[in-house]
């Protein structure tokens, strides 16, 4: 059974509106979940978060933060959380650091991976990916945000890398990582994440 699932994409991709609606319908099936997120998860990660998406830093700051963000949420709340048996769904975790800081800033993945292991090398069971072309992801941020963070503002080339970075990190871990169309209405993405829960998570 998997227990450690992260949900992954471009700005905008949609993946967020999935993770309630996961948990409950994980709860409904009698188990034990904690839901957050990256970077956050932590009081300590929160206010990261808030620094990570609003102030100018350079981008090896930027990388540093989200790892020391990531290994707080790790310490104080997914360890703990897997310990005691429960499912973790977390919003983000390593896959956005090489997507947006390797694929969107450029940083090389031999930096990107030892920062990986100095935090652990946790990895999720399961990662759900949501693929969405840029267009289509600014388009549903521009119809949902009344303001845009450090990352949504980026430009398209910055966006495209990082879903070219992502995708090719699906290819290569197709055991753990599920594409899932974000393209698609709602409805028919919760029908296709309800039969991955239902093989993968519930093993049903
Ligand atoms: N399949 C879909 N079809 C149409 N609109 C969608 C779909 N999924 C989500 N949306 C809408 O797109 C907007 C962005 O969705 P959401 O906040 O879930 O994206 P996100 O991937 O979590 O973005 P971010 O990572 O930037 O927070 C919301 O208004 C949401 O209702
Ligand atoms: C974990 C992580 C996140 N990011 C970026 C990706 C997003 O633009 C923001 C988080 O905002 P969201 O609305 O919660 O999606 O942070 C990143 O660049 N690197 C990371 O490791």
């Amino acid at each position: 059974m998997r227990k450690f699932i992260s949900f992954e994409g471009i700005d905008g991709a949609g993946k967020s509106s999935h993770i309630p609606w996961m948990a409950d319908l994980l709860r409904g099936a009698g188990k034990s979940v904690v839901v957050s997120r990256e970077p956050g998860g932590t009081p300590l990660g929160e206010r990261l978060r808030a620094m990570l998406l609003g102030e100018p830093m350079s981008i090896d700051t930027e990388l540093l933060l989200m790892t020391a963000a990531r290994a707080e949420h790790l310490a104080q709340v997914i360890q703990p959380a897997l310990d005691r048996g429960d499912i973790v769904l977390c919003d983000r975790f390593h896959d956005s650091s090489y997507a947006f800081q390797g694929g969107g800033r450029g940083i090389s993945l031999d930096r990107l991976e030892s920062l990986d292991k100095w935090c652990g090398g946790a990895r999720p069971d399961l990662t759900f990916l949501f693929d969405v072309p840029t267009a289509e992801a600014q388009r549903r941020m521009d119809g949902s945000r009344d303001q845009k963070d450090r990352f949504e503002t980026e430009a398209e080339g910055f966006h495209a890398a990082v879903r070219r970075v992502y995708l090719e990190r699906a290819a290569a871990e197709p055991g753990r990582v599920v594409v899932i169309d974000s393209t698609q209405a709602i409805d028919a993405i919760r029908a296709e994440l309800s039969g991955h829960v239902q093989k993968l998570v519930l093993g049903e």
